[in-house]
């Protein structure tokens, strides 16, 4: 084959794998144009999902309505105007889910509504998601033949400005968006160092730190821009970075807004539910989980085709790598989502529990059973999604009753006559190896079979280090707000130091470290003098899984002692004891048990 049709081959696989599907948020909020506008603004802050709401009539979108919109109705006080009276104003083209991404994204647009074969509305796409996918193919294109023809064409459509730098800072690829709002010749930028070319750039900084960085302001000729900086990696390291000049300045600014709403409410509704120990409603979308290493990419890919299908999932994967956060984006994705997500840690319900917990209980059924009686998850969960986290903890006579009930789906209550049958999609997370513990004779090979329709493995953190930076620079952000302080940034030096680091608490580990450096901390930027000791020691050898990160020595008298000394401070309370110490509430259990202590 001749050669120069090469470049042109390897950009038709690129297109064919960068569909709009893939990038869309999907379930978008949708009203009908006699909707009032206080209805539209209290539809978009009960979700948290893209604030953006689709209008439609007779199942055609007929106009797009964001919080820029609503907003002056609402402090004029004309909340009860009807919706239609804000249309016109934002434009949008309708696009088919499998265009793919490449097609799109010179189209300047600012949103694209996306609809199936049967014009079933799907979700919506804005230049965040373009930008998202285009990072990811420049990062996939990387590693192809012919990158630099392949890139070129590429850039050259786009409608962003896009400048990409090697792990120098030198400028290899100055797409003609950008050479026109600069006023620079793309020849002449080419080769130079970027701070040279490009006013108030920080992209040399970005492939020095790694840290992702999503609408930044960045003033280029006396206006300030929104740009994002995305650090390109190649085998654990970063080998350049890309920047994106946005154009929709105004748009992205909200975004920013409502991106820092978002997570300060999901904060406060994930405290909330944790200190009433309540399980809540599902808060997470897939689009939430953070990561772009082809690990994380692929969970999500598999966790978005399985979503609509009426299959029961397993998910597995070390404590804190996120098991919860994906059963929950599956269910906002499926056709369970009009139910409930109702969520049961089958390692922390006591034994005696655990049936009547699941199944509910009718009146009498036992001495305290409440009058009435009282439903168990499984009814709670109808039309919704029954999470069963720990699923491996589950005392054998109970493996059993659960194996009859998915097989028959229908159960009784404890002490009830009546059947109930129940049409709860159940989502089963393990932190253990199932299959092992079926073989070991601990597990029922029936019931594996049975919750195990399809796996999703969920990547240790220390697997996929390419997704620290950008938790990092996430939780950077939403804890930085939760405490209202001002956002603290992290030398390369300490990003290292978390790079490297084993991260056995995975996630939650990570999480609980930034919290502690936000709230401790009175620098602006987080050095490695300020990182937690344990932080700096390489350990080569992998300590026992769920052993507390505060403790790396082998030493169980002591972990006892640690364990007993913060029950006390908390007065007994398990929830709190298992946050101190930075580890899950059912591994507390489970210490609980073999140290014999309450
Ligand atoms: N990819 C991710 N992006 C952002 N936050 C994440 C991600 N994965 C996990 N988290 C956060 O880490 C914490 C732990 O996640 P989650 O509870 O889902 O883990 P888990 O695997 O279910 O843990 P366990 O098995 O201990 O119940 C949560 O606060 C969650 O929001």
């Amino acid at each position: 084959m001749n050669n120069s049709f090469e470049p042109q081959r390897r950009i038709k696989e690129l297109e064919e794998n960068f569909l709009v599907q893939d990038w869309m948020d999907s379930v978008p909020l949708t009203a009908r144009a006699d909707n009032s506008v206080q209805e539209l603004a209290e539809l978009m802050a009960a979700s948290h999902k893209e604030n953006v709401v689709i209008v439609s009539s007779d199942n055609k979108p007929i106009g797009l309505v964001t919080l820029r919109l609503l907003l002056p109705y609402i402090l004029s006080g004309e909340g009860s105007s009807p919706v239609a009276d804000c249309l016109g104003k934002e434009d949008f083209i309708i696009i088919q889910k499998n265009e793919p991404l490449l097609n799109v994204y010179r189209n300047d647009s600012t949103w694209f509504v996306v609809r199936d074969e049967s014009n079933k509305l799907l979700g919506v796409l804005n230049r965040n998601n373009i930008s998202d996918g285009l990072s990811d193919l420049l990062q996939k294109a990387d590693k192809l033949e012919h990158t630099a023809e392949i890139l070129d064409i590429v850039l050259e459509r786009a409608y962003e400005g896009v400048a990409v730098v090697d792990h120098n800072g030198i400028i290899i690829q100055f797409n003609d968006a950008y050479s026109r709002f600069i006023g620079i010749d793309k020849h002449y930028a080419l080769g130079k160092q970027v701070e040279e070319i490009i006013e108030n750039t920080k992209l040399h900084q970005t492939v020095r730190t790694g840290l992702p960085e999503r609408g930044a302001i960045q003033y280029i000729n006396g206006q300030a821009m929104v740009v994002h900086r995305l650090p390109l990696w190649k085998n654990g390291k970063v080998v350049g970075a890309v920047g994106m000049l946005i154009f929709e300045g105004l748009n992205e600014l909200y975004k920013i807004y409502e991106n820092m709403q978002k997570s300060y409410r999901s904060e406060q509704l994930t405290n909330e539910a944790a200190n009433l120990n309540i399980e809540s409603s599902a808060r997470f979308t897939l689009d939430e989980i953070i990561g772009q290493s082809e690990s994380t990419m692929h969970s999500k890919s598999l966790a978005r085709k399985i979503a609509k299908k009426h299959i029961n999932v397993l998910l597995t994967g070390e404590s804190g790598t996120g098991k919860e956060m994906f059963a929950q984006g599956i269910h906002e994705l499926s056709p369970f989502s009009t139910g409930r997500f109702v969520s049961v840690n089958c390692g922390a319900v006591p034994e005696h529990l655990i049936e009547s917990e699941l199944f509910g209980y009718d009146e009498g059924a036992f001495t305290g059973a409440k009058k009435g009686g009282k439903p168990g998850k499984f009814e709670l969960a109808q039309k919704g999604t029954l999470f069963l986290d720990e699923i491996g903890e589950m005392p054998p006579y109970m493996q059993t009753k659960l194996l009859r009930v998915l097989q028959e789906r229908e159960f009784e209550r404890v002490g009830g006559l009546e059947s109930i049958k129940t049409d709860a999609r159940v989502i089963a997370a393990s932190n253990r190896n199932l299959y092992e513990e079926v073989k070991k004779g601990n597990f029922r090979e029936d019931l594996y079979y049975r919750i195990n329709i399809v796996e999703i493995p969920i990547a240790p953190l220390r697997e996929r280090k390419e997704d620290i930076p950008s938790l990092i620079a996430h939780y950077l952000t939403s804890i930085c707000s939760k405490h209202q302080v001002e956002v603290k940034s992290i030398s390369s030096e300490a990003l290292q130091v978390f790079i490297q680091y084993k991260w056995e608490g995975n996630i939650r580990e990570l999480r609980n470290v930034i919290e502690n450096l936000v709230v401790l901390l009175e620098e602006e930027v987080i050095e490695k003098k300020h990182l937690p000791s344990y932080l700096l020691v390489e350990t080569e050898s992998r300590s026992i899984k769920g052993e507390l990160p505060i403790l790396k020595a082998n030493d169980e008298e002591k972990e006892k002692q640690i364990i007993n000394s913060s029950l006390e401070k908390n007065q007994g309370n398990k929830l709190k004891t298992a946050k101190e110490l930075g580890i899950h509430r059912t591994t507390l259990y489970q210490k609980l048990k073999k140290y014999n202590l309450k």
